[in-house]
């Protein structure tokens, strides 16, 4: 079985999140994307935050716009075994599901960033990921320094249905068609109107 794993914040779940989990499934013949909503980001501002339950009814409510909602999970993992950083999620994940192949998802603004989180060479290292084109951070998502580090691994996008049977490091970029929506686009929008 090949899973995709999605972390988010989803604060708030929109399109653009069934975009990239519809997109994975499809072009990476994936069984399964699992939604792991996060528990906290470490990386941004807890202030910023629903509490987890809101943020878990919100990717629920996203997943169903996929074209194969079936086929998409929404999971508190992180909250139930109490990880907070990606690669201590994926060490639990990967220890208790021996048989799965998982691969990484994520928008090109994060691979912009990926070299600051923590243990990020060793997520290389443990499984393949794919990279979901996000407008705004394609210039720097390709020139990135993770980018630059595995450019080696990188495989070929019409090469991405062998994805995840591959051994990691191995990434690949999956692009077009763009979805621009996003959750500080929708956060700002619902502050405005509660002022108006
Ligand atoms: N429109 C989009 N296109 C491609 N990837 C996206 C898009 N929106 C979100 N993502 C990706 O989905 C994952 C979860 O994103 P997240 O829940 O932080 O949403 P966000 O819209 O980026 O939120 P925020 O604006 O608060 O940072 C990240 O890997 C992010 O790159
Ligand atoms: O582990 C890290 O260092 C790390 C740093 C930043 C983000 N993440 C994860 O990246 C995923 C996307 O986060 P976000 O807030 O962009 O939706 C989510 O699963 C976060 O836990 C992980």
């Amino acid at each position: 079985m090949a899973v995709g794993l999605f972390g988010g914040s989803f604060n708030p779940a929109h399109d653009g999140h069934a975009h990239v989990a519809e997109t994975a499934l499809r072009r990476l013949g994936l069984d399964r994307v699992v939604w792991l909503v996060s528990p906290q980001n470490p990386l941004k501002d807890a202030r910023d935050s629903a509490p987890l339950a809101e943020r878990m009814a919100s990717a629920r409510a996203a997943a169903k716009l996929a074209a194969d909602g079936r086929a998409m999970v929404i999971s508190d993992f992180e909250t139930r075994v109490g990880t907070q950083w990606t690669i201590d999620t994926l060490r639990a994940l990967t220890a208790r599901h021996p048989g799965v192949r998982f691969v990484w998802l994520m928008g090109s603004d994060n691979l912009a960033s990926f070299h600051k989180w923590r243990g990020w060479t060793d997520i290389m290292r443990m499984m393949p990921m794919a990279v979901i084109a996000r407008p705004g951070s394609l210039h720097h998502s390709r020139t990135a320094p993770a980018a630059a580090r595995f450019a080696s691994a990188r495989v070929p996008t019409a090469q991405a249905t062998l994805l995840a049977g591959m051994e990691a490091p191995a990434w690949t970029w999956l692009t077009a068609p763009l979805n621009p929506r996003s959750s500080t686009a929708l956060r700002a929008a619902r502050d405005a109107a509660a002022h108006l």
